[in-house]
């Protein structure tokens, strides 16, 4: 793949590069810098510019393109706007410079995750006004805070929103995952996010005592229970080709506390586990499991969530659903392989999905490396043009699916 000068870079790709370098870096973000960016952005484009604060210093903005028959629903574009933490120690260039190499790399954090959406949203919107194009139904493109750390002060918050209601919105599209192939990979659902702390309390003492019942050996046994089930469901991925890693539960264990000297049995520790559970999974004999492991630990030790996402929701990949017909033709006529499969981590569509609105998760990076909160995040230049290419396609296709029974 070769490369432009800089005096002759795509203008979509030089205002990729300016996004890029706005610090919406997470733990603090410069939300206000991304928010200034959308309304000036919308200001040029000809586009409604909405400001919806979620909470205090969180805004949604919201840019529409009005369609031409209104009683129609929209198409929901979602992207976030945060990105995660780098260690700059393991970058080549400065994550925020949004360094572009001689073949047409672009360096910068947010390059794939997802920053790359955004505009290029935006860039077939702009291309789409310039050929003066109209469709029935009206496009808004939501660009949201906090999605990084779970969007509780984000979507979350939006979707309940009477803000939210008055976009009725019929179908959405959020971010996937670049796919190292000459395929695209397209989500239709998630895995379920749940965050479980296992607490053990046991008899404290002496630590040159044999001393029975502590509650490091009970917890043991939960990290053991936890791990084999792991091991089970990792098994269970190698063995079969046809499942991908979104279809089977994940767990790991991230965090271990307790303990305050080498000689002391300390009364009380903890376990903290990250499991994504597949969608198909019966939830509350799941939960019930985990309950079960803890308790044949013996006395004493318990279990608490700090994220438990119960509401997993499945967008139709066939042509049952009209929003995948025409998602799917457009890409069959470009000629592209789509890989349908489910979010292995945790994104802002199930949020969507729960309020009823079927969404895919759709991030055009094919050839491309998993860069994703990596260290040199990167997206080569022609791949983003690509990506806007495809949006110039989709978004006609998306906006004029005729009337459905839903719509009324
Ligand atoms: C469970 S909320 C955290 C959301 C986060 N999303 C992107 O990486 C994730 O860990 O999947
Ligand atoms: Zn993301
Ligand atoms: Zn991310």
């Amino acid at each position: 793949m070769t490369s432009k000068g800089p005096e002759e870079e795509h203008p979509s790709v030089t205002l990729f590069r300016q996004y890029l370098r706005i610090r919406t870096v997470q733990p603090k973000p410069d939300y206000g810098a991304a928010v200034a960016f959308f309304e000036e952005t919308a200001r040029q484009l000809g586009l409604g510019c909405q400001k919806v604060e979620v909470a205090p210093g969180y805004v949604v903005t919201v840019l529409t393109w009005p369609g031409t028959n209104p009683t129609l629903s929209s198409i929901l574009l979602n992207s976030h706007t945060d990105v995660v933490p780098v260690f700059k120690e393991h970058w080549s260039h400065d994550p925020f410079e949004a360094f572009k190499d001689s073949e047409g790399y672009i360096y910068a954090r947010g390059a794939q995750d997802m920053k790359c959406v955004s505009i290029q949203y935006l860039e077939a919107v702009r291309r789409l006004k310039v050929e003066g194009h109209r469709f029935p139904r009206t496009i808004h493109m939501t660009f949201v805070p906090d999605e990084e750390v779970g969007g509780h002060q984000g979507m979350e918050l939006f979707v309940q929103r009477p803000e939210f209601h008055a976009l009725r919105a019929g179908f959405a599209l959020d971010e996937g995952i670049a796919n190292p192939t000459d395929a695209f990979t397209v989500f239709y659902s998630e895995r379920s996010p749940w965050w479980v702390r296992v607490t053990s309390t046991g008899r404290p003492g002496h630590a040159s005592r044999f001393m029975e019942d502590t509650a490091a050996e009970k917890l043991h046994k939960v990290v053991n229970s936890i791990l084999a089930f792991r091991e089970k469901e990792w098994q269970r991925l190698q063995s079969n080709p046809h499942l991908k890693e979104g279809s089977v539960t994940s767990v790991n264990l991230t965090k271990l506390e307790g303990g305050v000297a080498y000689n002391v049995i300390p009364a009380t520790m903890s376990a903290s586990f990250d499991f994504r559970v597949a969608p198909d999974v019966d939830f509350k004999a799941f939960e019930e499991q985990l309950q079960s492991w803890c308790q044949a630990a013996g006395e004493g030790v318990t279990l608490e969530f700090a994220q438990k996402w119960m509401h997993p929701q499945v967008t139709p990949t066939d042509d049952s659903n009209p929003w995948w017909a025409a998602f799917s033709r457009v890409c069959k006529d470009m000629n592209l392989t789509l890989e349908p499969e489910i979010m292995p981590a945790a994104t802002d569509n199930r949020y969507i999905r729960a309020v009823g609105v079927p969404a895919l998760g759709f991030s055009p990076m094919n050839r491309t490396p998993v860069l994703l909160h990596d260290h040199d995040e990167r997206l080569h230049e022609a791949v983003f043009l690509r990506g806007v290419d495809i949006y110039t396609r989709l978004l006609p296709a998306l906006a004029s699916v005729p009337a459905l029974p839903s719509d009324s």
